[in-house]
């Protein structure tokens, strides 16, 4: 049995950051769009990366940013990772790495198995694919909607990059979310929420216990 990793998407305040942090949080998520209620400013982000620095991995979400913004970030919040959360081709992302060289994290949406594939043409440019649930038709934002899908699709998947499963997790189904995916990567926002686009320290430390408890694999 290994232990999960646990990132905590949409962190805003130094209060649920530090909360992420000393509950063991492997990664932390500011989000860099600005239709969503977690929106940082790039001020807001540089100071909540500096507390975060050395005890999590950063991770600045970004949907179909332009060069400016991804140069801005890279500059002045540093972060260890970008997480691409729109509809970056292959070619984009290949772009962005040499434009930056942080680890990237791209991002695709899994309603049915055969939405896995998607996967391939990023495999060799990309460090991570995060498998989240396709937005609801007419969602304003393409993530962080609390979503859930058949986690079971991604079991025994190997597609020889490392994978993360999120969409709709949060306490009381992290562990059936491990068990049915076997996946040990897990991105939460929406499940760890008092209301939308607030985070609550109570529910972050009860998922990464959760999450820990359960374990993953034999
Ligand atoms: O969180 C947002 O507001 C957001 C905005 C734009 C693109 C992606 C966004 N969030 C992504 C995530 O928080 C997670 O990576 C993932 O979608 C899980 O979200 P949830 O189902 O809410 O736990």
């Amino acid at each position: 049995m290994t232990q999960p990793l646990v990132k905590i998407c949409g962190l805003s305040t130094p209060d649920t950051l530090d909360a992420a942090l000393e509950a063991g949080a492997a990664m932390v998520g500011l989000v860099f769009f600005p239709k969503s209620p977690r929106n940082v400013s790039i001020e807001e982000a540089t100071s909540l990366a500096e507390r975060a620095r050395g005890k999590a991995e950063i991770v600045a979400l970004v949907v179909d940013a332009d060069d400016d913004l991804i140069d801005r970030i890279a500059e002045e919040v540093k972060p260890d990772w970008l997480q691409l959360h729109g509809k970056e081709t292959p070619e984009r992302c290949a772009r962005i790495k040499m434009r930056t060289g942080l680890k990237l994290m791209k991002a695709l949406g899994v309603s049915q198995s055969s939405d896995i594939d998607a996967a391939l043409p990023y495999i060799g440019l990309v460090d991570r694919i995060l498998f989240d649930a396709k937005p609801p038709k007419g969602a304003e934002l393409p993530g962080g909607n609390g979503v859930a899908y058949d986690w079971s699709l991604l079991k025994e998947l190997d597609l020889g990059v490392p994978v993360m499963l999120s969409g709709g997790l949060a306490p009381d189904t992290i562990a059936e979310a491990l068990a049915l995916s076997g996946i040990s990567a897990v991105d939460v926002s929406s499940g760890v929420e008092r209301e939308r686009g607030v985070k609550d320290e109570k529910l972050i430390r009860a998922f990464i216990a959760n999450a820990r408890r359960a374990g993953v694999g034999e």
